[in-house]
């Protein structure tokens, strides 16, 4: 046998895999499958969750970290779902212990679980010595979850669709946020009920607030070939938010005290509690975060930077 046939393959493997920020979040209008059309540029943040996979005569999984007690142990979490659908696909018995280092708030609009799942399914292909191409991996991890496959991109990327459609975007420089992470999460699917709630409201006289007949992201993805913050700022948007705020009013003043404290700008992080707050620079985010911290305004506040790459190994043995 030759030395290259002894390739080994390793008994446990860590993925690493980024939380994401909507820069910009346009919802169109609710579609015939339950979904709604949506044009979104994304941003992978330093903030991630580790995805660890050994071998074993069945498929267990166990979380731990923050918000850990919060996420399922069973079948339905993401990436038990990633083993089944990965497992299904290649035709192999789906069995590993999954471990899952939470770091990502759960049910924060960071897309933790889409990216519990996409890390379940770069670490068990590697495992499971599974020769998948990219557009096949993509398509399982759309499987799983809208945005699934951007936590396996990263970057930063034009969503479509229902997000799951990907362009890369060009961007210079990086991007310094400060995160105020909320006591109680938001579902996703509660917040896209309530936007339409709140829309047909309107179409019956009310007012939306936030919800500005702008135009789409060519502003923005202008903005950030340019690298500049404070270009950037003003042209973050998110459609989301007056349903978060309107599901979570205390977020206001969240929004607010972010301002006071010095940031850029701060928007609800997709369908929120998360508020993602853009500063200057490195130094700007961290004295933000301090201010922020002491307004009591948040169970949590962390600093994270822009854009990261997407599910990678960073540990075989
Ligand atoms: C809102 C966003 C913005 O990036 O993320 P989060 O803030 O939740 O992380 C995403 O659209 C969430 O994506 P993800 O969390 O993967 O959602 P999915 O599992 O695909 O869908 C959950 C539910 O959300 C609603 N949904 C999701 C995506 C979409 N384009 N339209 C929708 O209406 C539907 O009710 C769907 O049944
Ligand atoms: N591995 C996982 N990590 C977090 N949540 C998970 C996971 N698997 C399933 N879930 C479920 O998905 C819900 C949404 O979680 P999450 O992806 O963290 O939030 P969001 O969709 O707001 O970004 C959670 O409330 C939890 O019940």
């Amino acid at each position: 046998m030759s030395p290259a046939s002894l390739s080994v393959v390793p008994d446990r493997i860590t993925v690493r895999v980024p939380a994401k920020v909507n820069l910009y979040l346009g919802v169109g209008p609710l579609r015939d499958d339950g979904y709604h059309e949506l044009t979104t540029v994304f941003q992978a943040l330093s903030l991630h969750d580790d995805v660890t996979v050994s071998r074993s005569a069945e498929l267990q999984v166990v979380t731990r970290g923050d918000g850990a007690a919060d996420v399922p142990a069973d079948a339905s979490n993401l990436a038990m779902r990633a083993a089944e659908l990965l497992a299904d696909w290649a035709g192999v018995p789906a069995s590993a212990d999954i471990a899952i280092d939470k770091t990502i708030p759960v049910a924060g609009g960071m897309a933790g679980g889409s990216a519990d799942g996409a890390g379940a399914l770069v670490a068990l292909a590697r495992l499971w010595d599974i020769d998948i191409d990219r557009e096949s991996l993509a398509e399982l991890a759309a499987d799983l979850g809208s945005d699934v496959p951007f936590a396996l991109h990263g970057g930063t990327a034009l969503g479509t669709g229902r997000g799951e459609k990907l362009m890369p975007i060009l961007s210079r420089g990086e991007c310094h946020w400060v995160l105020a992470l909320a006591k109680q999460g938001l579902s996703t699917p509660t917040v896209f009920r309530e936007l339409d709630r709140l829309r047909e409201n309107r179409s019956n006289g009310g007012e939306l607030d936030g919800d500005a007949e702008t135009g789409g992201p060519d502003e923005l993805l202008q903005a950030l070939t340019s690298g500049d913050p404070t270009t950037i700022a003003p042209l973050l948007r998110n459609d989301l938010q007056p349903a978060a705020l309107s599901l979570a009013p205390a977020l206001r003043r969240t929004l607010r005290a972010g301002l006071d404290a010095g940031a850029l700008n701060g928007i609800v992080s997709g369908s929120g509690p998360t508020c993602a707050f853009l500063c200057a620079d490195e130094v700007d985010a961290v004295n933000v975060a301090a201010e922020l911290s002491g307004a009591g305004v948040a169970r949590a506040v962390r600093t994270a930077s822009g854009p990261v790459p997407g599910a990678r190994i960073i540990d075989a043995d």
